[in-house]
């Protein structure tokens, strides 16, 4: 692998210079360098996703059709960071518009689309995939030529986190494509699954599972989250034809990947393919501290040695030194997260400010009292404020101090937590037991609440003389005639909800509706919650383990903020109250504030970014891999560029703050370290 000479540097001049920044001699060097495969690892905020962008610009100016250009990423963040990116440089939209910047998802999709003839539905919801997971394992226990039923541990049903450890462990196997390339027509058996470390029967399931998803290989029956980067890389395994689709890129001259910290093997063979096809120049960039996908096969070596191995031209490596999304305190602090050095030169001061709390509410009205101090410092409607979270759950009280204090914001990553099912399955109880579905008012969420009433309830419909229709057309029918008469809703309860539910579901839902009736305390909630056995009634609904947790947490937050209100009936009103108040934010103009959650603002960045609940338990996620939970803060705290706020648990002191000694005695010192700078 190589540095780049000298010689390298002097001969070239850049064609295209930007007004809005003045590229150091780093950023030059990669934006105008002769050399075939460049390679960059650096920082976050290094200026990766803007160096790819200068060199995308330097082919344009030297005349390159944009339509030459080709631009892949992991996420579609880092596809609007690099479109930011080109914007900022002076770009024209319209040219930024003709390149080719996608996610190697939305690539594959558009190839295979084009092959097939026709797009194949997309499954993402453990709902869609469970029956024909279990379809799958029927298969695999009635196959009578297994030859080793000794081995198996079969799933039985019920088992619920058995979606969840599938999806799992076929996007595992799909992103690192082992069971293609280690496979060599040898037969599946107990050894050949050890050595590919996937226990015998799960292997078998996935197996079956597969066939039954590509029985028509031209015509899948669906594809999940990734199915299509698999589905292409297989083909393009098994020598599949794809250089003659007109959508497969058969004269780009540049190639770039942002994030290539996050590439699988199978996104790595698209992009061999790309790259043996073309006659192109290829630029990489990534940062290995920035790895939160590892499930998926995300993998650092196709950065090194697997490029070097593809490539028939030397890797040229380029460094990028310093930070200039933010300044000195927040390099340190994030060079002590990924231990590493951490050289920063933003031409604007950045500041780290901690903010301990000591309660979830208390956390929330900090939050809201910092962003509203931004909000008042910073009038531009540029200046961009991110409220980043580690779970969805923990919007709960962020969402209610928002929208009490009018303050607009929007949701990325997750969806306000007034319209998460489980939350709309209480708001539907709510509404029986008060006799008002009229105060929610959107359709579409009262159309929600009745399809949340019936899943949860494990309930159907049923209509004397309709039993040859669908579930889907019933509901459809009785959606119509209560969103059409509110009042209707009691009917639909009693008569469908109720009466078809299974006979302990049906004892719950009455004692609920009943504990909202009676005058009652600020545990009302919780009360509710007891009596409908909320744990088993979530276990039996959600076929996915992770879904349950996710509801759980979204409810047990929930019923903590209900602990305010004196009254269901008042508790009710403010939700649907701050459902209606979102809705008009959505259709003002005011800018608003964005709460999102980390993984889904890799790559992008904001001036302001408020990072709460660092609790033990929350923040890090103990059910989580620890060093991805390192790498979500790094990502987290690095999106900043001039002020940042963490807000730190007193009375669950978070891990990482104790591991970064940033507690007590020696914390405060590196804490007053921190804030001099
Ligand atoms: N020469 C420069 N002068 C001033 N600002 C710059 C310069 N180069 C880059 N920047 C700015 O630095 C910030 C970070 O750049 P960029 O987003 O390219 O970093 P990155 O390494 O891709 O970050 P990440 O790893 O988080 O994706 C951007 O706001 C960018 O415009």
């Amino acid at each position: 692998m190589n540095q780049p000479s000298s010689a390298d540097k002097s001969k070239a001049v850049a064609h295209f210079n930007p007004k809005t920044i003045k590229p150091t001699d780093e950023q030059q060097a990669i934006q105008i360098s002769p050399a075939r495969v460049v390679l960059v690892e650096a920082n976050a905020g290094a200026a990766k996703t803007t160096v790819l962008a200068l060199r995308m610009a330097e082919a344009w100016t030297r005349r390159t059709r944009p339509e030459q250009i080709l631009a892949l990423t992991y996420t579609d963040a880092a596809c609007q960071a690099l479109k930011a990116a080109l914007k900022k440089l002076g770009l024209p939209a319209v040219v930024i518009h003709q390149f080719r910047i996608q996610t190697f998802e939305a690539f594959c999709t558009q190839v295979l689309r084009e092959l097939e003839d026709r797009a194949a539905p997309v499954y993402t919801e453990a709902d869609q995939l469970s029956p024909v997971l279990w379809q799958a394992v029927e298969r695999v226990a009635d196959d009578p030529g297994e030859r080793w039923p000794d081995h198996f541990l079969m799933p039985t049903p019920g088992d619920y986190g058995m979606v969840d450890v599938f999806v799992q462990q076929s996007e595992y196997l799909k992103g690192t494509m082992l069971d293609v390339l280690e496979r060599n027509d040898q037969p599946v058996t107990p050894d050949y699954a050890e050595t590919i470390g996937i226990e015998y029967t799960q292997l078998r399931i996935y197996l079956a599972f597969e066939k039954i998803r590509m029985a028509d290989p031209q015509r899948p029956l669906f594809r999940g989250a990734t199915d299509a980067t698999y589905d292409l890389a297989h083909l393009l395994f098994e020598d599949g034809e794809v250089s003659t689709c007109h959508s497969w890129p058969s004269h780009v001259k540049v190639v770039v990947v942002d994030e290539m910290h996050d590439m699988n093997r199978a996104m790595f063979s698209v992009l061999q393919k790309v790259l043996t096809t073309n006659r192109c120049f290829f630029c990489g960039v990534g940062d290995v501290d920035q790895v939160i996908h590892k499930a998926n096969g995300a993998d650092a070596r196709f950065m090194r040695d697997e490029l070097a191995e593809l490539s028939t031209h030397a890797i040229v490596r380029y460094p990028l030194t310093h930070s200039f999304r933010f300044n000195t305190s927040v390099a340190r602090l994030a060079g002590k997260v990924a231990n590493k050095r951490y050289a920063s030169k933003a031409p604007y001061p950045s500041q780290v400010r901690f903010s301990p709390y000591n309660s979830v509410e208390a956390c929330a009205a900090q939050v809201l009292a910092d962003a509203e101090a931004f909000r008042a410092q910073h009038k531009s409607k540029t200046a961009s404020c991110a409220i980043l979270l580690r779970h969805p759950h923990q919007s709960v009280q962020i969402e209610n101090a928002l929208i009490e204090d009018g303050m607009p914001y929007e949701t990325l990553g997750f969806k306000s937590y007034v319209l998460r099912p489980e939350v709309l399955f209480v708001r539907g109880l709510l509404a029986v037991a008060t006799d008002d579905l009229r105060s929610v008012t959107e359709v579409k969420t009262r159309e929600e609440v009745m399809r949340a009433l019936l899943f949860f309830s494990g309930s159907s419909i049923v209509v004397d003389g309709r039993e040859h229709e669908s579930q889907q057309d019933l509901l459809a029918s009785a959606i119509r005639s209560v969103t059409d008469n509110p009042l209707f809703l009691t009917s639909f309860f009693e008569n469908q909800v109720l009466r078809n539910a299974p006979a302990s579901i049906q004892k719950r839902l009455l004692a609920a509706v009943d504990i909202i009736r009676k005058p009652s305390g600020p545990d009302m909630l919780s009360a509710l919650l007891k009596a409908l056995h909320i744990q088993t009634l979530l276990g039996d609904a959600l076929v996915s383990q992770r879904r349950r947790l996710e509801a759980e947490s979204n409810l047990r937050w929930l019923s903590h903020m209900a602990e305010r209100f004196d009254s269901p009936a008042h508790l009710f009103q403010s939700l649907n109250a701050t459902e209606q108040k979102q809705q008009k934010q959505k259709a003002s103009k005011a800018e608003p504030l964005l709460l999102a959650s980390i993984a889904s603002v890799k790559g992008l960045e904001f001036d302001a970014v408020l990072l709460p609940y660092l609790a033990q338990g929350e923040f890090p996620d103990p059910t989580a891999d620890m060093a991805e939970e390192f790498n979500t803060l790094y990502v987290g705290l690095t999106r900043v560029r001039k002020e940042l706020t963490i807000y730190p648990s007193t009375t669950s002191p978070s891990l990482f703050m104790k591991s970064l000694g940033l507690t007590e005695a020696e914390g405060d010192a590196a804490l007053a370290d921190i804030r001099k700078e």
